[in-house]
């Protein structure tokens, strides 16, 4: 399988355990790769062949938007399930970073793959 990539998206979202962080949106940073067969897309030079990486940014600042989550655990798995469904995505990998959470870290956040990754014949 070949992938589409987004990497580095910023999502603004409330999320966190603690009570002072659903007063606030913070900004989480996204990373993710889809699984799709990209040759029909490039054959026909067509974007609607493809999984379309603009349609889902912005489908995932929607989500951010509007859904609300304690964990970051919870925000990806929704994400992936969500994505996974309306685009019909077979594998992805998604890795979520929430910084400055702990000053200490660079980032702290999950990575999650799901679906069945398949060779490219
Ligand atoms: N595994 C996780 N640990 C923690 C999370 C989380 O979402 N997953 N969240 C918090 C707090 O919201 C923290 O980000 C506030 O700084 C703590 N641990």
């Amino acid at each position: 399988m070949d992938l589409v990539l987004i990497e580095a998206l910023k999502v603004d979202t409330v999320i966190g355990v603690y009570d002072w962080e659903r007063t606030m949106t913070q900004t989480l940073v996204l990373d993710l790769e889809m699984a799709t067969d990209i040759r029909p897309a490039a054959a026909r030079d067509a974007v609607d062949e493809t999984l379309d990486y603009a349609a889902i940014s912005e489908r995932i600042a929607d989500f951010g938007a509007t859904q609300r989550f304690e964990l970051v655990e919870t925000f990806a798995e929704r994400l992936a399930e969500t994505l996974r469904h309306e685009y019909a995505i077979p594998w992805l990998r998604l890795t979520l970073r929430k910084p400055g959470a702990v000053p200490a870290a660079g980032a702290v956040g999950v990575r999650i793959e799901r679906g069945t990754r398949e060779e490219t014949p």
